[in-house]
């Protein structure tokens, strides 16, 4: 096996990566960085937790000892949470070089144009079962969450110094999770896009030093987190698309470490789990639950959710949405009053088109009816003159 000199790291990068107790190169790395080295274009493909960045970040630090001249690379990332977490990569690794390095978040995405690249994929995509475990529960539609609260009950019980993704798909239900669990006196904070990016920060900082040992997220924690603390990963909901599952399991058994995921799903999911195993080649194994625990806590937990969403209710939670959507629209570059008018003009196409289509319906209708009563007069007529 490779190891980074012989890849072509300096020893001063080397040296750096051996004081973070990154010793040998990856699957990824070994066979990405040398290409990245001659100048060619890149695309690695490898499984979740397998080192890309360091991948990118390495060669790339590595050109820049060489020439460290003006702008050198720009990284553009799916989520805000990821271009901290990379600056920081690119911070600690290129420390002797006096590296400076700048976040830009918000704005649109870019299209980069590639010539020949050059293209590795990991053969083994699919993660080993010593690597992660994968179950799901089936849970009947209306007591998912208390198959919930009972499987971190257990697993917390179990392991006290775990620490537990649960995603769920809304910002909604990632607030109204959060405020039920605080109410059964679990350790939990929430990271969802409707949040203030500085309290997104400082809840994502408070759950990697583990001063609360559960994350409620939407799937804006799904990409790229690297938390190596995080045991576990629960789906509160089946995720709709095998990839989205893939990101959000692989927050769990970073590097070579172990993990458990487990997806709660209903009668209605069982589809997705059948795509869900078919695109990661491994059979979901059924977890068992103590059914009678589960219906003891019933009650108390459809009350607590109950009473959360009231709680919801009276808040500005949903005038936020609003401020959010036209945050997103600006971000895009669109005017918010401009978009709600053409929305509405389109509405009112819409509606007229469908009024107008209505009654030519009922035009054709009335005509049909008049022609039925008129024919049997017109044989009369014939009749009588004949
Ligand atoms: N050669 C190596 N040896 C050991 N650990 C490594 C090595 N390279 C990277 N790591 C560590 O592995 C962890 C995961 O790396 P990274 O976040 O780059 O994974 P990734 O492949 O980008 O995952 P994802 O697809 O989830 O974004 C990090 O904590 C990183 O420090």
């Amino acid at each position: 096996m490779a190891d980074f000199s012989s890849l072509g790291l300096s020893d001063w990068l080397v040296q750096q990566c051996k004081q973070l107790g990154i010793n040998k190169p990856t699957a990824v790395q070994e066979n990405c960085m040398p290409a990245i080295l001659q100048g060619r274009d890149c695309l690695g493909c490898a499984k979740t937790g397998s080192g890309k960045t360091a991948a990118f970040v390495l060669p790339v630090l590595q050109k820049l000892s060489e020439e460290p001249y003006g702008i050198f690379c720009l990284v553009l990332t799916p989520t805000r949470e990821l271009a901290y977490q990379i600056a920081e990569q690119f911070r600690v690794l290129g420390k002797p070089l006096g590296l400076r390095e700048c976040i830009i978040v918000g704005g649109m995405g870019n299209s980069i144009a590639m010539n020949e690249p050059f293209f590795w994929e990991s053969t083994s995509e699919t993660r080993t079962v010593e690597e992660l475990d994968q179950r799901y529960i089936l849970t009947p539609e209306k007591v998912k969450d208390a198959y919930m609260v009972h499987l971190i009950q257990t697993l917390t019980d179990q392991h006290d110094d775990w620490s537990i993704i649960i995603f769920t798909n809304t910002c909604k239900n990632c607030q109204i999770l959060t405020m039920m669990l605080r109410e059964f006196n679990f350790p939990v904070i929430s990271l969802h896009s409707m949040m203030k990016q500085k309290q997104r920060f400082a809840n994502l900082a408070k759950f990697k030093a583990s001063v609360y040992k559960i994350l409620i997220a939407t799937d804006v924690a799904a990409r790229g987190l690297d938390i190596p603390t995080v045991q576990v990963v629960i789906n509160h909901n089946t995720p709709g698309l095998p990839k989205i599952y893939i990101h959000r399991v692989g927050r769990t058994a970073r590097a070579g470490r172990n993990g458990v995921s487990i997806t709660l799903v209903t009668q209605y999911d069982i589809h997705l789990v059948h795509v869900i195993e078919q695109q990661t080649k491994t059979k979901l194994k059924e977890y068992p639950v103590e059914e009678k625990a589960v219906l003891k806590i019933l009650t108390q937990v459809n009350m607590a959710r109950r009473q959360c969403e009231i709680k919801l209710e009276s808040t500005d939670f949903d005038e936020k949405r609003e401020i959010n959507k036209r945050k997103q629209l600006i971000l895009q570059g669109k005017d918010p009053d401009l978009e709600a008018k053409r929305k509405a003009e389109l509405e009112k196409i819409r509606s007229q088109k469908k009024k107008f289509k209505q009654k030519i319906q009922e035009q054709v209708q009335r005509q049909k009816c008049g022609q039925l009563k008129k024919k049997p007069m017109k044989r009369q007529h014939v009749k009588a003159t004949e």
